[in-house]
């Protein structure tokens, strides 16, 4: 029988859940809400959703299964008014929001009248937003975190795994303390960091305009994520405040600790410092298969490099090997590039290294 899935909110998230869903589940009927209608039909020509409405009561109590995956303070405005709907008794709510804590405590609005409720998170994202950044493959060999409301819950999550099965995600549960003090850690705090790096660039770019120039790989690398949606980020930090607090106390701790170090001039602390960091990132599993899914790149040499990126996007394309983002790093002012192409998996990125290194000459490098 057909099932109506509701996606509340069809950016990024909910979009690349859609098109998950619709490939693995024949008989599903996949119906968009959000507040922008031009969004709406967008996805709905991208054929990313079915169709899409505006009445959230009506959309709600026709659903079998909700996903909310909007920013967590309207999921939690939204949990708080589709409590007060006529919702189809069997219904199954879920979300994707970036904290746990307060979803979790406010799904006893629908728990309470007798509705399913499982907290979920799929641990993949981009600093990009919208439809227009879907992606099909996003949460592939990504861990799905998933927040039991109960033990009642056991059928539900059963469910969501079979429903999401097209994510190829990895699912697991945790609790939503386990949740929220661990993404606080590695999520939320990298990108309050990262915020604030970009801030403190921007004063020197005041002194030394040409400091932009020279702003290349490692700020680069570690800023990526200061490009994320600034609504979005706001709602994270002030959900899970508490852990976010301790986490910052103990940086103001560490960094005064360290600028000591640094005044003292002591050279094998500082050395013990980066070698005892660069020892435990070593060991942390982000580059391999089955971890946080990281980008896996690869940097082509193009000395020419505006006929060179058509060459080697048309060798990628040929042999099927798909990439995932292509940016051109330039690092003198000259005609001079390095192309950095990012891949999946380290499988594809092998292939892509192999192909390239046979019919062309550009050096390449994995990194
Ligand atoms: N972006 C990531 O990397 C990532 C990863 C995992 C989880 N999440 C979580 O997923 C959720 C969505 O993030 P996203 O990146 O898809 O955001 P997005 O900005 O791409 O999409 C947000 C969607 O919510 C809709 N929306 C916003 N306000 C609304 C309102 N008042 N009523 C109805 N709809 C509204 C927007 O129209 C849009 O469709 C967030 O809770 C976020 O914490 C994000
Ligand atoms: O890759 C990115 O751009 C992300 O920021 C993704 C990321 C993360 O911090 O890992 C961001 C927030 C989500 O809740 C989950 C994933």
């Amino acid at each position: 029988m057909m099932k109506n899935v509701l996606m509340i909110g069809i950016g990024l998230i909910g979009s690349s859940i859609a098109l998950c869903l619709k490939e693995s589940n024949e008989d599903l009927r996949v119906t968009g809400f959000s507040l922008n209608q031009e969004e709406l039909e967008g996805a709905t020509s991208a054929q990313i959703i079915d169709d899409w409405e505006m009445d959230l009561q009506k959309a709600s109590e026709a659903a079998d299964v909700i996903f909310l995956c909007t920013p967590v303070s309207v999921t939690l405005k939204i949990m708080e008014e589709i409590s007060s709907f006529n919702l189809k008794s069997d219904v199954l709510i879920t979300d994707v929001g970036s904290t746990k804590k307060e979803i979790m405590n406010q799904s006893t609005l629908l728990t309470s009248k007798g509705y399913q409720f499982v907290g979920g998170h799929p641990m993949a994202g981009s600093h990009k937003s919208g439809f227009l950044a879907a992606d099909k493959n996003l949460f592939e060999n990504a861990y799905y975190i998933l927040v039991p409301s109960s033990e009642k819950n056991k059928q539900s999550v059963a469910d969501l795994h079979v429903l999401l099965r097209g994510t190829k995600a990895k699912f697991i549960q945790l609790t939503a303390n386990e949740h929220d003090e661990m993404t606080g850690i590695l999520s939320h705090t990298p990108h309050i960091i990262a915020a604030e790096l970009v801030h403190q660039a921007d004063q020197l770019i005041g002194d030394f305009p040409m400091a932009k120039k020279l702003a290349a790989g490692g700020f680069r690398d570690i800023t990526r994520i200061a490009s994320s949606d600034a609504k979005m980020w706001a709602d994270i930090s002030v959900s899970n405040q508490e852990v976010l607090v301790g986490e910052l106390d103990k940086w103001l701790v560490s960094l005064g600790n360290l600028k000591r170090t640094i005044e003292e001039k002591n050279w094998q602390k500082l050395y013990d410092f980066f070698d005892l960091a660069k020892k435990i990132r070593d060991d942390i599993p982000v580059h391999k298969e089955g971890s946080i899914p990281a980008f896996h790149d690869l940097y082509v040499n193009v000395p020419d490099y505006p006929g060179a990126i058509a060459e080697v996007t048309g060798i990628l394309a040929k042999e099927q090997i798909s990439l995932i983002n292509i940016k051109i790093m330039e690092t003198r002012d000259d005609i001079f590039g390095i192309l950095c192409i990012s891949f999946k998996n380290e499988k594809e990125l092998k292939q892509a290294q192999t192909v390239i290194n046979q019919q062309t000459a550009y050096s390449s490098l994995i990194n």
